[in-house]
């Protein structure tokens, strides 16, 4: 959603959903983490009470702490918290996460090695989700770094029922390489939002994500 008119949300929400969109990725940015400021609790609040589609919310925070009770009580569905800001509480934040009723994610930026998650992912109460990000984060609208591939397929081999999110200049030109690495939430801002027909690029990203995991 990080593409779409700000000023009217619920009806950028529900264009997505009947475009076929299963989930909206919303980027929570605080102008500390990175450079950019979005939007945080009081908006995913106000957009929850028109829409019950699953908001997976990327926090690109400094404090990921500090916004689980809001985004829990606002009614956000997933939380994606970083694991550059997390590494020492990050058992805290998950269990926190999960008794708001959100279901926790780990993200990591594009210098972070892969090594990182792997406690999170097989802790006793571990992350739902690994986000691997494809661009540095802050900005919609720039170029997918297939280099990032690597850590998609590291994942997918070692946790084969994993959600492994791809995040960053995903479109019709990227998909296949993500898809094929072994990726099966496909976050896409620009490519879908800037299309003649969204709902054929949502069409198009779907498929090649159900093409690839036939043939795993
Ligand atoms: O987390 C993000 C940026 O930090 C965005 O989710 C991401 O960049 C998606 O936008 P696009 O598809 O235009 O690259
Ligand atoms: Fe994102």
């Amino acid at each position: 959603m990080l593409s779409s008119d700000f000023s009217n949300l619920a009806s950028e929400a529900h264009r997505m959903t009947n475009y076929g969109a299963d989930w909206l990725h919303m980027d929570i940015m605080d102008g500390h983490f990175v450079p950019n400021l979005t939007i945080g609790a009081p908006i995913i609040e106000s957009l929850r009470k028109h829409t019950k589609a699953y908001l997976d919310c990327h926090l690109m925070v400094t404090n990921p702490l500090d916004y689980v009770e809001p985004l829990g009580k606002a009614g956000a569905s997933g939380f994606t918290f970083h694991i550059e800001t997390s590494k020492d509480n990050w058992k805290e934040l998950v269990e926190r996460i999960s008794i708001q009723g959100m279901r926790p994610g780990v993200a990591l930026k594009p210098e972070t090695p892969i090594e990182e998650v792997y406690a999170l992912v097989e802790a006793e109460n571990p992350v739902e989700m690994v986000l691997v990000m494809t661009v540095e984060p802050g900005f919609g609208g720039q170029k997918f770094m297939p280099e990032m591939m690597d850590k998609v397929r590291i994942l997918r081999k070692k946790y084969p029922s994993l959600d492994i999110e791809v995040d960053g200049g995903l479109g019709p030109s990227t998909i296949d390489t993500a898809a094929s690495a072994g990726a099966n939430c496909i976050v896409a801002g620009s490519s879908v939002f800037g299309a003649p027909e969204p709902a054929q690029v949502i069409s198009l990203l779907r498929n090649s994500v159900e093409k690839a995991q036939q043939t795993h």
